[in-house]
């Protein structure tokens, strides 16, 4: 199974909207899959607040009438359960929602906190951030509540890039995706208040994102008819900091490769790294994937051993120093090679290969990959990889302590790895990644880039 069709699919907010119409078109009620997801907002709480007091605040649209749904059925498993509302319903569904909760409904402005708040004040209809009385009451509830639960999304932030619209808005233990996850759900900074994210199968058709949640990987063992180059052998082009190439060939090793070969070293490393001048690699047709730009440099020798790269038939991953050298002569040779290339930039790199390319971070990624005709990874806490046809995929936030250097060239040699076991470029780069963020997890703490690498083969153990 490619990374691709493992993943949890991520729909936008108009994407979402489409979904739902593909099921009204279908002869099912707008009231009918709101029924769906005010049950799945009710088994929710009620699994993971248990029967305390609730209180639950509805907006006017369709987020207010999941919440109305929800109140109904939780009073009547004896829950204690209030209801606020920022303002009357304004769709049919939502105010047949209200009718169906028949209770007493308070101002949002004067209610009063409970142990559980549930934010059913807006989700993918949202427009703006929410106006400043608004975030501050939505603020206090949450701060004197002891579990906050977000119907969808939190109410305030924008669905489809990630962004925060609102100032002080609180972080949220559990947020219920309905239908299917959202780029918000892990797109930073919006994704740092979802806290826990549950998705409610509410029967919405999903086929037709073209955003996926990275996925573990599933990869095999090494079998009895293997040797070491069908175990994928990797060449990495070293330069003026041999540290950064051998932390990448060393993590290359540690990720499965069954041959490494490190050029422009300065000896060290383990003893089973190979030694080879780079013009003996790029013609050496069992080289699955050729690593260049950890510790490449900046000077004119490094143009040099790009060059010798670049005019390499061998699949290329370029990071670090070779991106900012790349430039655009080097971005369009990219493009024509016949094996697909990796570029796993972080948000400096990306700034200096693709200049006015400004917007969001998975647009940004998208536009990227399409520019240069190459798997693109944007590296950051909620990493991106995108496909030139389009396709991305969004990984859970990363344990924060990769923030060390070297994390990176660790990274490129994980991905060079995947790409000599023979996965195609898309697929190797969201291995890498995962394994890349498993192994961060199993090093703990105050990690450094060498325990990172001494983790992959814990990690990989798990895709076994
Ligand atoms: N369409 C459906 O059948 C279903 C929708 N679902 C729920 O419906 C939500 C989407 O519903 P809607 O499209 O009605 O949108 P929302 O409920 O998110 O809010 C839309 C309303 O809020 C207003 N608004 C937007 N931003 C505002 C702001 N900052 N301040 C004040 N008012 C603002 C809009 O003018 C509109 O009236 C989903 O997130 C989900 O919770 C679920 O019930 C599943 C079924
Ligand atoms: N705050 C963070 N949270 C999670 N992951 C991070 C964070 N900061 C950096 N990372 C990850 O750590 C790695 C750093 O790579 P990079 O910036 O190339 O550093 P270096 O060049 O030092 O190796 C990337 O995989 C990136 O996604
Ligand atoms: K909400």
């Amino acid at each position: 199974m490619s990374a691709w069709d493992a993943g949890r699919p991520i729909l936008t907010a108009g994407e979402t909207r489409a979904a739902e119409q593909a099921l009204f078109d279908g002869g099912m009620s707008v009231e009918a899959l709101m029924a769906r997801a005010g049950a799945a907002l009710a088994e929710l709480v009620w699994r993971h607040a248990g029967p305390v007091d609730t209180l639950i605040v509805c907006g006017p649209g369709n987020n207010g009438g999941d919440g109305y749904v929800a109140a109904a059925l939780l009073r009547r498993l004896g829950m204690t359960v209030r209801v606020a509302a920022l303002a009357a319903p304004r769709t049919d569904a939502a105010r047949h929602a209200r009718d169906g909760w028949g209770g007493a409904v308070e101002a949002f402005a004067e209610s009063a906190p409970a142990t559980v708040l549930v934010d059913a004040l807006f989700g993918t209809g949202l427009t703006r951030g929410l106006d400043t009385a608004v975030a501050t009451k939505l603020a206090a509830l949450a701060a004197a509540a002891t579990v906050t639960i977000a119907v969808d999304l939190p109410s305030g932030i924008a669905t489809d890039d990630g962004a925060v619209l609102t100032e002080g808005l609180p972080r949220f233990d559990l947020t219920l995706a309905l239908g299917a996850l959202k780029p918000a759900h892990r797109l930073r900074p919006a994704a740092d208040h979802v806290g826990r994210v549950v998705v409610g199968e509410i029967g919405i058709p999903t086929d037709a994102t073209g955003l996926r949640e990275l996925a573990r990987p599933r990869l095999s063992a090494p079998t009895a008819a293997d040797h070491k180059y069908s175990r994928g052998m990797v060449a990495v082009a070293g330069g003026a900091m041999p540290g950064a190439a051998l932390l990448a060939a060393t993590a290359a090793q540690r990720a499965g490769a069954g041959y490494v070969a490190l050029s422009n070293g300065a000896g060290g490393g383990p003893m089973a790294l190979v030694h080879r001048p780079l013009e003996a690699l790029i013609d050496d047709k069992r080289v699955g994937a050729l690593a260049i730009g950890p510790g490449l440099g900046r000077d004119s020798a490094a143009r040099d051993i790009l060059a010798v790269a670049l005019g390499s038939a061998r699949p290329l991953l370029v990071d670090a120093d070779a991106l900012v050298l790349l430039g655009q002569p080097g971005l369009k040779r990219l493009g024509a090679l016949e094996a697909m290339a990796i570029l796993t930039p972080h948000e400096g790199e990306f700034a200096k290969l693709f200049p006015g390319i400004a917007s969001d971070r998975l647009s940004r990624a998208r536009a990227g990959a399409a520019r240069s005709g190459a798997v693109l990874l944007l590296k950051g806490s909620d990493s991106i990889v995108a496909h030139p046809d389009g396709r991305a995929v969004i990984a859970p936030a990363a344990p924060a302590w990769l923030a060390s250097a070297g994390t990176g060239d660790v990274l490129a040699g994980t991905i060079a790895a995947m790409r000599a076991r023979g996965l195609d470029a898309f697929d190797a780069a969201c291995a890498g990644l995962w394994l890349h963020g498993e192994a961060a997890r199993i090093a703990g703490p105050a990690l450094i880039a060498d325990d990172l690498a001494a983790a992959l083969p814990r990690a990989l153990e798990q895709c076994l």
